[in-house]
């Protein structure tokens, strides 16, 4: 088994699709042993099922009453949680328009009924492995290769992303940018390779300091840290910060050329804003790094917070 194979789930999560319950047996009768399969009989079901199971592929007929399976296909496009999700059409009456038609719309292959055992089996086991290898890249690339913590890339999605909906909702948006102190001495006295293991022990501190679903903790670069904290307000923000700030201090990693102390502390700076039209993400930004700047100004090992 190569790595791309390995990827795929022990159980693959199928779910298929047709009006015609005698289709849907057919290919249960194929997958039922070694993949978990859902059924729907008609495409508002499949939406439904598709929401709630997150199959790992999908066995659509095209042509049932309703919603068809072109409807079906435009709908999970949609949905940014259903989008990656891949869609194989079953096809009794292939044309190149349907097939074209197909395409456009989202599916990955076509499929002529009646299905043939072996040549579905096949198909699905390269989709579901492109699509496993699909989401190991997507996962690659959104990590920072040191400290395994989200990296800058993803944080910048996630703050433009967090940014409209916090405008949509007139809701409060934090920011907390973090710097560790000092960090070229501790690794002029330490070394680069102690250095690296004090940003794992610096980034997993701050990981497991942020509890709600939405919070994210992001490498921003070099010695830098950020995290972005939705529907937050400055005082909630500010907590936050000191928490970040001795969960460091409590790590006591020994920092002897350290003029703040003897360990490993870190500055942070904090800034609120309920986004409007009139401002954007780099307006957040720049205030939390002039904040941090101030931190750092103001002796470090601390904490300035403020409202924009
Ligand atoms: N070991 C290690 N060092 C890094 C990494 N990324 C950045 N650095 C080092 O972090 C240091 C940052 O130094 P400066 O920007 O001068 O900041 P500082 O020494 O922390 O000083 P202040 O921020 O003012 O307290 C540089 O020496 C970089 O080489 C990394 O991935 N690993």
């Amino acid at each position: 088994m190569d790595w791309a194979e390995s990827l795929v789930p022990k159980r693959p999560k199928l779910l298929v699709v047709d009006d015609q319950t005698v289709n849907i047996q057919a290919l249960y009768q194929i997958f039922g042993a070694d993949h978990e399969v859902f059924m729907a009989t008609s495409g508002s079901q499949a939406i439904k099922v598709c929401l709630d199971k997150k199959p790992d592929l999908i066995l659509l007929d095209v042509i049932m009453p309703e919603m068809d399976g072109i409807a079906v296909c435009e709908e999970l496009q949609k949905n940014s949680d259903t989008r990656s999700i891949p869609v194989i059409f079953v096809t009794s009456q292939e044309s190149p328009e349907e097939e074209s038609r197909g395409l456009e719309v989202g599916a990955v292959d076509f499929i002529s009924k009646p299905v043939n055992p072996a040549v579905v089996r096949a198909r699905v086991r390269t989709h579901l492995t492109l699509k496993a290898q699909a989401d190991a890249l997507r996962v690659m690339a959104s990590r920072d290769g040191l400290t395994g913590i989200p990296n800058r890339r993803y944080f910048d999605e996630r703050l433009a992303a967090e940014w409209r909906s916090a405008k949509r909702g007139s809701q409060p948006l934090s920011l907390i940018l973090i710097d560790v102190d000092h960090f070229k001495a501790y690794n002029d006295h330490y070394g680069h390779v102690e250095g690296d293991t004090c940003l794992r022990r610096v980034a997993k501190a701050l990981k497991l300091s942020v509890g709600r679903g939405r919070d994210i903790v992001a490498r921003y670069g070099g010695e830098e840290f950020v995290c972005l904290l939705p529907e937050t307000d400055l005082a909630g923000a500010e907590e936050m910060a000191e928490k970040l700030r001795s969960a460091v201090a409590d790590l006591e990693i020994s920092h002897k050329s350290s003029p703040v102390g003897n360990t490993v502390t870190i500055s942070l700076g904090v800034a609120t804003i309920v986004p409007t039209s009139l401002t954007g993400p780099e307006t957040l930004l720049v205030r939390t790094d002039e904040l941090l700047y101030k931190a750092k100004e103001s002796g470090r090992n601390q904490v300035v917070a403020q409202a924009i």
